[in-house]
Order: C-alpha cells, then structure tokens, then sequence
C-alpha cells in the first residue's frame, strides 16, 4: 500500500432521524452519504470534519461537539491507495440544512435508510453507529459496487484505538 489519503465523514442526529446528502458530484455522485471530504493539509482533522459539513450543507457544528465514533478505510482491488476515513457524529449543531452545489441534504428516519442507493458497506456499518458503537470498519473494493471482503471490530474508545495503533 502506498498511499493514504485521509478523510472525514460527518453525521447529523436529532432523535430518530439523521441527515444525509444526496451527492451531486464527483467521488460517491449519485449517493446519500454523510457529509466529508478530503483533509487539507493547513487544517487538523476535526476542522476539515467542520468546514466540509459547512460546505456540503451549510450546517454548524463547533468542533468539541464532535464525536469520533469510527475509523474506516477503504482499498480497492489493483489500486495503491488506502481511503482512511475518520466518522463523527453530534446531536449538537446550528442551522436549517440547505442544498449546496456539491449535496442535497435530507432528514431520513433510521428504519428508512436507502441503502440501495448509498455505498454498500454503509448497509454493514450504519447498524454499529445507530446503536451508539465505537467502530473500525476495513473494506476492500472491486469497482464501487463489489465488497470483496471487511472486518468490522467495536472498540472501547477510538482514542485507544489511535494511540495502540501501529
Ligand atoms: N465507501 C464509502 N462509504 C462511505 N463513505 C465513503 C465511502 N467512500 C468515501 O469516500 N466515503 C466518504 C468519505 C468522504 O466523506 C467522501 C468523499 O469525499 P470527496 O467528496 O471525494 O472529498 P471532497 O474533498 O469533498 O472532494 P472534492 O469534490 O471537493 O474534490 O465520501
């Protein structure tokens, strides 16, 4: 493996519904996902976790309401590239969520995900954060569509996962 990019994926919760974006462009186009992108190298992880979902749909959130409930990583068969995707979710934010250039945005209610229209794995993680785990989930890829093979292992905390991982 050669290369790591890093990423992040946030998660809006208000009872039993949570936010998703209906991606219009580029990586993941087509899909209801959270909201994230790519790490830029000026900021640290939780500001790129703030400023995407800013961008993505217009929501607030402060950085300290942030939780880390999951680390993902995603490679794809024949490629050298490791996706190392850091998850968070809050209850806690500001604003009415908006359409932005890159996502439409839409409270869904948990038991009516639509899964057939988001990336596979999140059929197999959503489960996990829904009942409030700590996760690490790893996906290896053929295309975007096939699921070759993943592990998926709850944590305590992800702070001791960070910390003991080698
Ligand atoms: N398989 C899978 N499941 C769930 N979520 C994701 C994946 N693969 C992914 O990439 N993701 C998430 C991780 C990120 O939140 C986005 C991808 O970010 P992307 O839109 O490529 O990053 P940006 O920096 O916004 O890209 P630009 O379009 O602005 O260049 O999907």
């Amino acid at each position: 493996m050669s290369l790591t990019k890093l990423f992040t994926l946030v998660f809006l919760r208000k009872e039993d519904e949570i936010l998703l974006g209906f991606k219009k462009r580029g990586f993941g186009m087509n899909k209801w996902n959270g909201f994230g992108g790519k790490v830029e190298p000026n900021e640290t992880i939780v500001e790129a976790a703030v400023r995407e979902l800013s961008e993505e749909s217009t929501m607030s959130v402060k950085p300290s309401d942030l939780i880390n409930i999951a680390h993902l990583e995603f490679t794809f068969h024949d490629e050298p590239v490791l996706m190392d995707v850091r998850v968070f979710a809050t209850n806690t934010f500001e604003g009415t969520p908006k359409e932005t250039e890159e996502m439409t945005p839409k409270w869904f209610n948990i038991k009516e995900l639509p899964f057939s229209n988001m990336w596979p794995d999140d059929e197999l993680w959503f489960p996990y954060m829904l009942e409030g785990k700590k996760f690490v989930g790893k996906f290896h890829y053929k295309g975007f569509d096939t699921i070759l093979h993943h592990t998926i292992e709850e944590q305590e905390s992800m702070e001791a996962f960070y910390a003991n991982r080698k």
